[in-house]
């Protein structure tokens, strides 16, 4: 039986189309399985109903995605398999005319993605966040061409659901990409993949004068290269964050365990969700 990818759905969303591109250059292909919320979609791979599941960490425009953040930090189980940075192509999809539109679904992100798009050309138009572009294709497709209503999605949401395209490439920048994280349950990681970055997340005490700082310290000194710092509330009490790194690999295995076991040391907890190779899409 092939194994189970969970992405983001319904059918089309961006997620799906970043899927089906890893699906294809993966040593056995999985069944991909729509989810309609990504909170569900990692909770059913810490669960064990899903064997991986590939969610969008990063956006270059608009910055973390943070349930995914969150879901990675509070689990026991999830660890990542592979990052793959895929770029992000948003249309304006209706049955509509351009001149017709007055209410705008997306996700929150395309809508981000595309604010001076909207603000120059629908100004006044309503703006609705939904679970996924997809989602916002299909809400769009339910009603007739004179409810002016317009969703930014794929152009396969809107190819699926029957909308056509009014606008193409809206993003306010083209080099608008999202990194996703493949996810599986620690365990069931696959053998021998490439070695390129790794991720940690700990709990630094923040009301201690130089907390940070003495982490940090730990991998400048075994230069060591930090990707990306993010920090997220610890959900404790107001003032507490938790800190994401992401390390880039160095062959000498050494100076990273030790400096992941220093920064451990100097965590009140710290959690290493794995090495993973970094796949790019242009
Ligand atoms: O709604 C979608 O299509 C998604 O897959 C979520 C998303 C939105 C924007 C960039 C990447 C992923």
């Amino acid at each position: 039986m092939p194994k189970t990818m969970g992405v983001l759905g319904p059918r089309g969303t961006h997620s799906e189309a970043a899927a089906s591109y890893l699906n294809g250059r993966l040593p056995e292909s999985c069944e991909l399985v729509t989810v309609p919320d990504l909170f569900d979609c990692l909770q059913e791979v810490e669960d064990g109903v899903l064997d991986t599941a590939l969610v969008p960490v990063e956006n270059s425009l608009e910055g973390a995605i943070h349930i995914t953040l969150d879901m990675l930090a509070r689990s026991k189980s999830l660890c990542v398999l592979r990052e793959l940075i895929w770029p992000v192509h948003n249309q304006l999809m209706a049955k509509c005319g351009a001149a017709e539109i007055r209410r705008i679904y997306s996700h929150p992100q395309p809508i981000s993605q595309c604010r001076a798009y909207i603000q120059s050309h629908y100004p006044r138009a309503e703006i609705i966040k939904t679970s996924s572009t997809a989602r916002a294709a299909e809400l769009v497709a339910a009603e007739p061409a004179s409810s002016g209503w317009a969703a930014i999605c794929t152009e396969r949401a809107g190819a699926l659901t029957g909308l056509r395209t009014v606008a193409a490439e809206i993003q306010d920048n083209m080099a608008n990409c999202t990194r996703f994280f493949q996810v599986s349950r620690r365990g069931s990681a696959e053998q021998a993949l490439p070695k390129e970055k790794v991720l940690i997340i700990c709990q630094i005490n923040g009301r201690k004068a130089g907390a940070l700082y003495e982490v940090l310290k730990e991998f400048a000194q075994r230069g060591i290269n930090l990707t990306r710092i993010e920090s997220r509330p610890a959900r404790t009490e107001l003032g507490d964050y938790i800190f994401f790194f992401d390390l880039e690999y160095t062959p000498d295995e050494r100076l990273l365990q030790e400096s992941i076991q220093a920064v451990a040391e100097k965590s009140i907890w710290l959690k290493n969700l794995g090495v993973f190779p970094v796949l790019t899409v242009s």
